[in-house]
């Protein structure tokens, strides 16, 4: 079976539901579209969900934890000890996601997808596809079969969290060196070879490793060749198995009808691979916040959306999906609580 084939069962979003609630949104005791955008997010999670009173709570969030190989390049401003040492920081509460993550009431889960060492502690989801990826200046990051494992692992963890009641979807990454990976992918996806403005200081690296940064991906490209057109490809060529995973977990959302809300630059090319291997998946997503990364803006324009808010974050983790699902919870609350002009008698427009 294609990968296509595979995650093909993505429902076309309620159309006829998004007028029914535009409509009751025109009821609402607020002058004609006063409420600006959160009257297009209500709609758009009436026609995602189906439901004339959606609701996000209580949201679930999933960070998936691997290593990186092009890491031993020096393209990251800290050692990759750090993603095994952030998983066992998220297991005891104290990462800037559980903060904000208990903030919103959220599930919360961290799935080992491909950290490099063994992490023992209780509480990881133990989903290792391999001890990080391959170094993709001198090899392939994965193979195929590694990638649609990681998909297959973050399809099914999506689902279970799902069935524990999650109602909206945010997607973390831990990864040293994954802004490398997300711009050779960027660069990837997007068909083009050189990748000076797709990159940036990531963990905040110096002027000298962004040089080296931009000199390992373009090399790495032009050894590779992964094919534009084939998101598996460029997964298995330059990608990261953490952002085949949350990917995956995309996939899970949408054909469960659940709003995914994407965070930061790693997981708008999670949801740029996604959109590839199913288009209709594009319209269960919202994007959270725009990442101070600067690949995050092409990204942005590829993916055809607008991030809610713009808070120059970039730590990764789902923080910035975190800290603007608030928004889309007013979304609904407005559709829910919000008195009508006839409930209230309040007069409408002459
Ligand atoms: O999500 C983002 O937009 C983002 C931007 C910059 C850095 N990060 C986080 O920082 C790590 C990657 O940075 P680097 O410099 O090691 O490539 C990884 O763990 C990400 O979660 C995340
Ligand atoms: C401390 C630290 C926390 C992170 N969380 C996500 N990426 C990270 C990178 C570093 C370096």
């Amino acid at each position: 079976m294609t990968i296509e084939t595979k995650y093909s069962n993505i429902p076309s979003i309620d159309a006829e539901m998004g007028k029914k609630v535009f409509n009751y949104i025109q009821t609402l005791t607020k002058p004609v579209g006063s409420l600006g955008r959160l009257e297009e997010l209500a709609v758009q999670l009436g026609e995602i969900t189906s439901n004339p009173f959606p609701t996000v709570t209580p949201p679930g969030i999933l960070v998936f934890a691997a290593d990186h190989g092009v890491a031993v390049e020096g393209v990251s401003a800290y050692p990759k000890e750090v993603t095994a040492q952030m998983v066992l920081n998220f297991l005891g509460g104290g990462a800037g996601i559980n903060v904000f993550g208990r903030q919103i009431g959220a599930i919360q889960r961290v799935i080992d997808i491909g950290v490099a060492s063994d992490i023992e502690e209780p509480g990881v989801i133990q989903k290792k596809v391999r001890y990080g990826t391959g170094n993709f200046l001198v090899e392939e990051a994965m193979t195929r079969n590694e990638v649609e494992q990681a998909l297959e692992i973050g399809f099914s963890q999506c689902e279970e969290v799902i069935q524990e009641g999650a109602k909206c979807i945010i997607l973390g990454e831990l990864g040293i060196g994954n802004t490398t990976t997300s711009s050779a992918m960027l660069a990837a996806l997007n068909g083009v070879d050189s990748v000076g403005d797709l990159i940036g200081r990531g963990t905040g690296i110096s002027d000298e490793k962004l040089l080296l940064k931009q000199q390992v991906i373009e090399k790495a490209l032009a050894e590779r060749k992964p094919n534009p057109s084939d998101p598996i490809d460029v997964l298995s060529k330059v990608g990261g198995l953490e952002i085949a995973g949350m990917a995956g977990a995309m996939l899970a959302a949408a054909q469960n009808r659940v709003p995914i809300l994407v965070d930061g630059f790693i997981s708008t090319i999670s949801a740029l691979v996604a959109k590839a291997i199913n288009p209709a998946a594009g319209d269960y997503m919202i994007v959270g916040h725009r990442s101070a990364e600067p690949g995050h803006l092409l990204a942005l324009q590829l993916l055809e959306k607008q991030p809610l808010i713009d808070l120059g974050m970039r730590l990764g983790e789902g923080t910035g999906a975190a800290v603007a699902f608030p928004i889309l919870q007013s979304a609904t609350l407005m559709i829910k609580e919000m008195a009508t002009f006839e409930s209230a008698g309040v007069s409408s427009k002459e």
